[in-house]
């Protein structure tokens, strides 16, 4: 059977890993050389970031420098994008997954399987839980899906630097096709049978982040840092095997593990903006305005949603550096707080 591979988004991670897919799917006979990436349309210079994608093969806001694959076609429209597809890649920012899991629904081929590489939750403001953003695509799709996460800052995986990753699954077969589209010589993919392990790796690390900006902006030193990462890592692991038993200690010393929390905390988009936080005193919605251009920042907004279950369920005293993140990003808490609070 022949797969076909659709991208389900285009920033700065969506556009390095089109790099990587275009290219792969090249090197075996059972994968279509079309790969669709869907673009969520915006004017660049009074040009649609489309047009310029397809004639230039370069996607200048999001990853500028950075030559895409002939074969990496971008569309505007999600339903055409994914129609034809066997296997979507889910790379949007976790707050729009939702959206998009919505207009997909009832428009996917049952066959078809899918691997998220989104670091974040879902969480519903009423309810007392959260949901896995690949179970929220799985039970809104009804197909299985992988995860993917590592310490993959994505300009470095763009221009090729070594790094590892790592696949969770909850099917070996899928966990190996999709390494197949991943894997390279500088992009080493480990599959692990541990998919809730990975993807709360990737969306808690988010939070540490912010600490780890925190402690920068008010210049503590590298002691300091290291102690907020492994105290940390601590609470990741914690939660994680709190509601769900079957979390495996292992997967913390993979790449989406200890790995993917040193990188954030040293070169990460939560870490600078955090950072700045401290030395301007402004907003983190301002600084993500002002900084990112158009990236988004996930680590405040996972800090919320963890912070709503804790609150729920009773448990902020066991998870004080998750809980002092949160109450400095949402509270106004001066930034000292996070070693006096832990
Ligand atoms: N950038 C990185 O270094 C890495 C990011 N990730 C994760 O990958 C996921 C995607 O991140 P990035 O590709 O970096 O995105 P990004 O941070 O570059 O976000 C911008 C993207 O969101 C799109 N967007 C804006 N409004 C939208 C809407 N209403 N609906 C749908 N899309 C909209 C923009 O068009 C653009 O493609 C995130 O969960 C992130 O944590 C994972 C590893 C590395
Ligand atoms: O997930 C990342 C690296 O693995 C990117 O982190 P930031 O979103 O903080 O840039």
């Amino acid at each position: 059977m022949t797969e076909k591979v659709a991208l389900i988004g285009s920033g700065n991670w969506g556009s390095a890993v089109a790099k990587i897919v275009g290219r792969n799917v090249q090197n075996f006979p059972h994968f279509n050389k079309e790969v669709k990436m869907w673009v969520f349309e915006e004017q660049v210079d009074g040009q649609n970031l489309t047009d310029i994608i397809n004639t230039k093969h370069e996607n200048v806001k999001y990853l500028p420098g950075i030559k895409l694959p002939d074969n990496v076609i971008a569309c505007s429209e999600l339903k055409k994008t994914c129609d034809d597809a066997t296997m979507l890649v889910f790379v949007v920012p976790h707050q729009f997954v939702a959206g998009v899991c919505e207009q997909l629904k009832g428009r996917i081929s049952p066959n078809c399987k899918a691997i998220s590489l989104i670091k974040g939750m879902d969480v519903q403001e009423s309810g007392h839980g959260f949901r896995l953003i690949s179970d929220m695509i799985q039970d809104s799709l009804g197909i299985r899906s992988c995860v993917l996460s590592g310490a993959n800052i994505a300009s470095e995986v763009a221009e090729e630097r070594f790094c590892e990753t790592t696949i969770g699954y909850r099917n070996l077969e899928d966990g190996e096709l999709f390494k197949q589209i991943f894997h390279t010589p500088k992009f080493r993919v480990n599959i692990v049978d541990d998919v809730v392990g990975v993807e709360l790796c990737g969306a808690l690390k988010n939070i540490v982040a912010i600490g780890g900006g925190l402690v920068d902006g008010l210049k503590l030193g590298d002691n300091t840092k290291a102690a907020i990462i492994r105290i940390g890592l601590y609470e990741m692991r914690k939660f994680a095997q709190m509601f769900y038993k079957d979390v495996k200690d292992e997967t913390f010393f993979e790449s989406c593990g200890v790995a993917d929390l040193i990188t954030t905390c040293a070169g990460g988009r939560n870490r600078k903006v955090a950072e700045a936080h401290v030395t301007t005193g402004k907003s983190f919605d301002q600084l993500e305005q002002e900084m990112l251009n158009g990236q988004k920042l996930q680590g405040t907004s996972t800090a919320k949603d963890m912070f709503n279950i804790l609150t729920k369920k009773g448990l902020c005293h066991e998870f004080p550096l998750m809980t002092v993140i949160y109450r400095i990003c949402y509270e106004d808490l001066p930034p000292i707080r996070i070693v006096e609070d832990i």
